[in-house]
C-alpha cells in the first residue's frame, strides 16, 4: 500500500484522484494547491501524483528530488524547458510524464504509430481535440502524445512538421504536415480523433473520455508502478505493458 499525495488537490483531477485512491485501497497522504506546504506533502509522501500547473513544475520536482521520492506528472501545456526539467530530476528520481493515463487514449497512441507507420505521405493525417470550457492550453497533452506517434510512425521530427491553429490565407496544406485543430466548450472531458485523410477515402481512430475517472484509475496505476522504479524518465506505455 502507498501513500500517494496530490499536487493541484482541489482542482477537477484531484477530487477525481482522492475517489480513485480509496477505490483502489491505496491511502490517500494529503494534498496542496498553491501557496501550500510542498515540503510538508512530500514528506508525508511516498510518491506524488501532479495535475496542476505548468508553473509550478519546477518547484513540484525540486521538493520530489529533495525528498527522494517518485512523482507522476500529468500536469499538461508543458514546454520544452519543462521536458527538460523533467530529464533532470529523473536522473534522481523515477518520473513518470503524460498527457493522458488512460488505457484507451495510451492504445490509441499505440494504433495511430502503427497506422502512420504504414501510411505513406499521401495520407494527411489532422488531430481534432475538444474538451471543456475550462481547459487553459491547446492543443491538448494527449493531441500532442498522437501527433508525436503520427511523426514517429512516419519517421519524421514533429517539430518541422506541425500545422497549429490555421487562421486566415494559410496556404494549402503542407505535404506530410501533421495538423492540429482545438475546440473547447461545456463539460466535455476529452474526445480525441486522428484522422488519416487520403484519396477518396478516410480513417478515423478516436476515443472519448466519458468522465475524469479514467485518467485518475489510470494516474493510481502509474503511482502504484513508478514507487520502487530505479530513478528514470517513464510513460504510461511502461505501466500498461503496450
Ligand atoms: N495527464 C492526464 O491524464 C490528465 C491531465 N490533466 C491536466 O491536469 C491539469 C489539471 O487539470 P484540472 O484538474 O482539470 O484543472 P483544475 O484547474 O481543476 O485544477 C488545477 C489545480 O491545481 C492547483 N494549482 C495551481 N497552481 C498550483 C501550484 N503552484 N501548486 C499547487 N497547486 C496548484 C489549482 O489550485 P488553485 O485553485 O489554488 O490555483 C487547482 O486546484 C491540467 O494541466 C490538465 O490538462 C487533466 C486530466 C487528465
Ligand atoms: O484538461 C483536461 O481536462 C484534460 N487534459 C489532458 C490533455 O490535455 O490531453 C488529458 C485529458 O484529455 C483531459
Amino acid at each position: 500500500m502507498s501513500r500517494i499525495g496530490i499536487i493541484g488537490s482541489a482542482g477537477a483531477m484531484g477530487q477525481a484522484l482522492v475517489q480513485a485512491i480509496a477505490a483502489a485501497g491505496e491511502t490517500h497522504a494529503g494534498g496542496i494547491d498553491k501557496d501550500g506546504d510542498l515540503a510538508a506533502l512530500v514528506s508525508a509522501s511516498d510518491v506524488l501524483v501532479d495535475f496542476s500547473s505548468p508553473a509550478a513544475l519546477e518547484a513540484n520536482l525540486d521538493a520530489a528530488v529533495a525528498g527522494n521520492v517518485p512523482i507522476v506528472v500529468g500536469t499538461t501545456g508543458l514546454e520544452e524547458r519543462h521536458h527538460f526539467l523533467v530529464d533532470q530530476a529523473a536522473e534522481s528520481i523515477p518520473v513518470l510524464q503524460t498527457g493522458n493515463t488512460s488505457l484507451g487514449v495510451n492504445m490509441l497512441v499505440h494504433l495511430v504509430r502503427e497506422a502512420a507507420l504504414r501510411l505513406d505521405e499521401s495520407w494527411d493525417i489532422e488531430i481534432l481535440e475538444m474538451h471543456h470550457r475550462r481547459k487553459v492550453d491547446a492543443p491538448s497533452g494527449t493531441a500532442l502524445m498522437l501527433g508525436a506517434a503520427a511523426a514517429e510512425g512516419r519517421g519524421i521530427a514533429i517539430e518541422h512538421n506541425s500545422e497549429r491553429g490555421r487562421d486566415g490565407i494559410t496556404g494549402a496544406r503542407g505535404r506530410g504536415a501533421i495538423g492540429f485543430a482545438s475546440l473547447r466548450g461545456g463539460t466535455v472531458a476529452g474526445e480525441h480523433s486522428v484522422i488519416m485523410a487520403g484519396e477518396d477515402e478516410r480513417i478515423v481512430l478516436s476515443h472519448s473520455a466519458e468522465n475524469r475517472s479514467i485518467f485518475a484509475r489510470g494516474a493510481v496505476r502509474a503511482a502504484q508502478w513508478l514507487t520502487g522504479q530505479a530513478p528514470g524518465r517513464y510513460d504510461m506505455a511502461k505501466v500498461l505493458g503496450l
